[in-house]
């Protein structure tokens, strides 16, 4: 399923990553790969494993088996200069204490060779207004600007972003794809995962779905799915009230056939649609759970009931090397 990229300027390469929470397979057999300058977008409903598979790459989780290299390393062994090649924002915020955004920034700054300047950062997150407020008392989404602002500092090579513009308003999610542009024009590599699917097709080179555990798909944004999935669907109430709908390649033949029904009058709720990647990601998600149903229904057996045969059940935490 993985697009294998070629070439020396690749940055990820993962073959084979297995990861288990107890009894639970959270990660089989995931291929990835990205190269410098590329964006990737992991996508994939709720608890499919996209943070674990991040946690991983960062060097915070140690996996089961496969092989995992970011920038050359192994991340659980991989030296201390390793890590200050790399730029993190996690999915939750952290406590800021009592230190304003430039506070912040200026400190985090001193850890890297070759950090970027402080209020070039503050200016490119939007920021600038808020460089001297005290950060705890920041807005939900000013404290998620902070959030990118310390991932970027460092000027990484590597960038890791889990759902990085949950709580951006508008303009600020525009204002941050702007700057995700900029940086990737530089040559930075971005793993993405976000439940936007507009900032995905935006932003990504590539977008990859994780569900189950494993990649089902992965393609340059426009293409998932295959052509097939892009055909447009046109929608109409008939004559009886009922709502009729059909895929088809040629929806302006079809409006006019239907316009010709009507002796020239409007058609009924009539629509055209032409699907966008959530509606082809939705169907993915979709076709696949049904496909698990199916197999459940054959085997009699399901995750929850090999999670109860399994209890009890510990929850591990923070199993790699301290950062
Ligand atoms: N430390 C842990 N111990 C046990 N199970 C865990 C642990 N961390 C995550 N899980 C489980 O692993 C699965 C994958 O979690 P993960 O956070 O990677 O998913 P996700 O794709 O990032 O989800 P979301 O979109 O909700 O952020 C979930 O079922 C979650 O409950």
């Amino acid at each position: 399923m993985t697009t294998h990229r070629t070439g020396s300027d690749t940055v990820v390469q993962v073959r084979g990553l297995t990861k288990t929470y107890g009894s639970r397979d959270v990660l089989r057999d995931v291929d990835l790969e990205i190269g410098a300058g590329e964006t990737y977008a992991l996508l994939g409903p709720n608890g499919a494993g996209k943070s674990t598979t991040i946690e991983i790459l960062e060097g915070l989780r140690r996996h089961d088996s496969g092989e995992v290299r970011v920038l050359g390393e192994d991340p659980i062994s991989a030296p201390r200069s390793w890590k200050s090649r790399l730029g993190f924002v996690s999915q939750s915020t952290g406590d800021f204490g009592p230190y304003t955004p430039r506070e912040l920034l200026r400190h985090f700054a001193t850890i890297y060779p070759n950090p970027r300047d402080v209020d070039e950062v503050l200016d490119l997150v939007g920021l600038t207004s808020q460089a001297g407020l005290r950060a705890n008392k920041m807005s939900g989404g000013q404290q998620r600007r902070l959030d990118v602002a310390l991932g970027i500092v460092g000027r990484p090579e590597m960038l890791f972003l889990d759902e990085p513009t949950t709580g951006f308003d508008p303009e600020a999610r525009h204002q941050f794809w702007t700057m995700l542009r900029g940086l990737s024009a530089e040559g930075t590599a971005i793993l993405l995962t976000t439940h936007y699917l507009d900032e995905a097709a935006q932003l990504a080179d590539r977008v990859g779905v994780l569900t189950d555990g494993r990649i089902v798909a992965e393609a340059p944004p426009a293409e998932l799915g295959g052509p097939e999935a892009r055909t447009p669907l046109v929608r109409w109430v008939d004559d009886a009230g009922i709502t009729q709908e059909r895929r088809t390649t040629e929806p302006a033949r079809l409006v006019a056939e239907l316009v010709a029904a009507s002796n020239g009058a409007e058609v009924p709720g009539l629509e055209i649609r032409r699907p966008e990647l959530e509606d082809i990601y939705l169907e993915l998600i979709a076709e696949r759970e049904a496909a698990d149903a199916t197999a459940t229904a054959a085997t009699g057996s399901s995750d929850a009931a090999r999670i109860i045969a399994a209890a009890p059940h510990h929850p591990q935490h923070s199993e790699g090397a301290p950062a």
